[in-house]
């Protein structure tokens, strides 16, 4: 049980008489990527900030890598890399300055390591932060919380400014990170970061832990938007074969090179296929599952538990649902 290195029960915290987070319990183990994904003011940044000390609980018990983080101090604090989503740096001062005082607050960094993520990162060090971009000073912000080689990274919203081919150098560090055993938590409204690297994913909402799984299950149950052409036939008789299938949002019209379908598609791809089977299909094109789709529903609230319930298992939502709608098309 103490061997996770973080352990959250019935976190509590209140601003004044606001509660941000009502009652929250989160566990991450050694060598996994857990990505904390939620919508604006659910209470990631203050999950996070309680974890580091920044910021007291209300009520509720916490260990980070074994310790109360109110008691674990500098030497708790130096096994652990932060990148805060409100990133502020001193814009006087060159980057390698910077990442020499912070070597001085995270302890031991290997020789080189600070010019090795530089490189990757495609950072100059020399440049006064002053001048550097939004996204650069991003690259510092990962760059200190790597360096150390952490047991526990914790990132807020972490690729926020950074272009597509950096963010692509970031999901490889994280991945490196977990080999090495480490333990990694990423907030992140931006689920394409969370798909590619999070092995599992807590869905918070208004304070609390609406939904806990594996990407995997979230996959599944994201909806795919699917764009045919049917040659050959007209919309009623397309409608007639497709109706029964898992679909949504459908827009269905009688074109001159066809029958146009669009529409999002829920659940097991097979039953669609076998379906559009009779039809001369002309033009197919399947998008990969939209997350950010399935993820607006369970905040929309139309699957969310009652206060005081647990919260939902990914697995059992989605699997079964894909698995009763793949019969029912069938
Ligand atoms: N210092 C504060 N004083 C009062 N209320 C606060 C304070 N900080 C946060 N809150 C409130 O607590 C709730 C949770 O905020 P938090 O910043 O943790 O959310 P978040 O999930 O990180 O959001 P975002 O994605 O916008 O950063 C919000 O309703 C916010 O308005």
């Amino acid at each position: 049980m103490t061997n996770a290195a973080i352990e959250v029960k019935g976190l509590r915290k209140n601003y004044g008489r606001t509660p941000a987070l009502r009652g929250i319990d989160l566990r991450l183990e050694p060598g996994t990527v857990l990505g904390l994904i939620g919508p604006n003011g659910a209470g990631k940044t203050t999950t996070l900030r309680i974890l580091l000390d920044l910021l007291r609980p209300s009520s509720g018990a916490v260990r980070v890598l074994g310790e109360d983080p109110r008691r674990g101090g500098p030497a708790l604090r130096r096994r652990i890399g932060y990148l805060p989503g409100d990133l502020r740096l001193d814009g006087r001062t060159t980057g390698k300055r910077m990442l020499s005082f912070y070597r001085s607050v995270s302890g031991p960094v290997a020789r080189g390591r600070e010019d090795q993520l530089a490189e990757r990162l495609g950072l100059d060090l020399s440049r006064p932060i002053g001048t550097l971009s939004k996204g650069n000073r991003q690259k510092l912000g990962l760059i200190q919380a790597f360096m150390h080689d952490p047991d526990l990274l914790i990132l807020d919203e972490p690729t926020s400014g950074l272009d597509p081919l950096v963010q692509r150098t970031f999901l490889e560090l994280v991945r490196e990170a977990r080999h090495e055993g480490a333990a990694v938590l990423l907030s992140s409204h931006v689920l394409s970061e969370i798909q590619h690297v999070a092995d599992d994913v807590a869905v918070l909402a208004e304070g609390r832990i609406i939904a806990t799984g594996d990407v995997a299950a979230l996959r599944r149950g994201a909806a795919r938007r699917i764009r045919a052409v049917f040659g050959g036939t007209d919309s009623d008789a397309v409608w007639d074969q497709i109706w029964q299938l898992p679909l949504r949002e459908t827009a269905l019209s009688d074109e001159s090179d066809g029958v146009h379908l669009e529409a999002l598609y829920d659940g097991d791809l097979d039953p669609f296929i076998k379906t559009i089977s009779w039809l001369t299909t002309l033009e197919l094109d399947i998008q990969e599952p939209d997350l950010e789709d399935a993820v607006l529903q369970l905040y929309s609230g139309s699957h969310a538990p009652a206060e005081g319930e647990a919260p939902l298992d990914l697995a059992t939502l989605y699997g079964q649902a894909g698995r009763t709608e793949g019969e029912a098309g069938a």
